[in-house]
């Protein structure tokens, strides 16, 4: 056994995360520290494995399809707010990231998610719609694409439904491609207790093995030469085939304990990006200060200024 502060040991090939994520019962998380929620995050053994039991039916498509004309209430709300500030002048400085912060709380607390153990749902999905939105400013290309699917189905005021979202190709590639580039998680931790084998690798009682999404998602041996670039493209055939190795792209962790909250986190943004897109453009304001920082999520420090004009 280890004392004192834990051996940790940085883990980025896939092959081996996809290992850690399938031993879930070896490699499991840290137990909680006094001021952690008491949820299904930070369970462990059967205690986690009856919770998730209880709780999987709430997340199943059906209950999720359901749950979609509250999020499209709570997402023409901001829109409202939006269009009143940009409404004088055609145009309006908006931190989009408290924006969105106050959406993804709200969608959370109006579907009846809003018990402690979520909160980890809020941060994330906003964390990932403010990355969505400050990439599609600095890559207007793509923000034009994502805006011409949007209309060319559903015009300027059509609300799209379940299945509507479900076919959205362009603005699929861009979250997914977000989700690549900005991991709202961009790290992932476990802890070992028994002397364990990893594939080659012995692993002593006590060590923590880190695993870096954001490395992961940026390797050029996954990626290829431009893992560094925010390139919607190569997911234009889907998931698996964007990488070289499977399990490279892992946003929402993996095996038994993947994100619960995965499909609904999906929906949201859809629904928002979709609806965003078809009211407003957007850029950077120049008083943007491009700083990422890791706190639940990963969010910009200085917030997300952007100019917005109504389309
Ligand atoms: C873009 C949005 C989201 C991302 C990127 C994300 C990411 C993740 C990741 C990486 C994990 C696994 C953590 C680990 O293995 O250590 C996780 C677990 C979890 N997420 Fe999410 N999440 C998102 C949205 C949500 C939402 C909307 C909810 C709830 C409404 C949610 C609820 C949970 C819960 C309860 C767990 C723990 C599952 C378990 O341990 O069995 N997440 N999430």
């Amino acid at each position: 056994m280890w004392y004192g502060r834990s051996p940790r040991l940085n883990i980025t090939k896939p092959e081996f995360i996809r290992e850690i994520f399938a031993k879930y019962e070896v490699f499991t998380k840290r137990p909680p520290g006094k001021k952690t929620p008491f949820g299904l995050v930070m369970r462990e053994g059967e205690d986690w494995a009856k919770v998730r039991r209880i709780i999987n039916p709430a997340y199943d498509m059906e209950k999720l399809k359901n749950m979609l004309p509250t999020m499209e209430k709570c997402c023409d709300k901001m829109i409202r707010k939006w269009e009143e500030m940009v409404a004088t002048t055609g145009s309006a400085k908006v931190d989009v990231y408290s924006s969105l912060n106050a959406l993804s709380g709200d969608v959370i607390a109006e579907t009846s998610f809003g018990s402690s153990y979520e909160e980890a749902g809020k941060d994330t999905t906003t964390s990932l719609l403010t990355w969505a939105m400050v990439l599609l400013s600095e890559h207007q290309d793509w923000q034009s694409k994502a805006r011409e699917e949007v209309l060319s189905r559903f015009g300027k005021d059509k609300t799209p439904d379940y299945s509507d979202i479900n076919s959205l190709t362009i603005v699929n590639m861009i979250i997914n491609e977000t989700l690549r580039f900005y991991p709202p998680v961009s790290s992932l931790s476990r802890i070992i207790h028994t002397n364990t084998k990893l594939k080659q690798l012995t692993l002593l009682n006590g060590m923590e093995v880190n695993m870096p999404t954001i490395m992961v998602h940026r390797d050029q041996e996954l990626w290829g030469d431009d893992a560094n670039e925010f390139n919607p493209n190569r997911f234009s055939e889907g998931v698996v085939n964007a990488t070289k190795v499977p399990g490279s792209f892992i946003p929402f962790g993996g095996g038994p304990r993947i994100c619960i909250g995965k499909n609904f986190a999906l929906i949201e943004a859809k629904l928002a990006l979709t609806k965003i897109l078809q009211h407003f453009s957007f850029e950077l304001s120049p008083s943007y200060v491009h700083a990422p920082m890791c706190l639940a999520a990963m969010v910009p420090q200085f917030g997300a200024p952007l100019i917005l004009y109504q389309v």
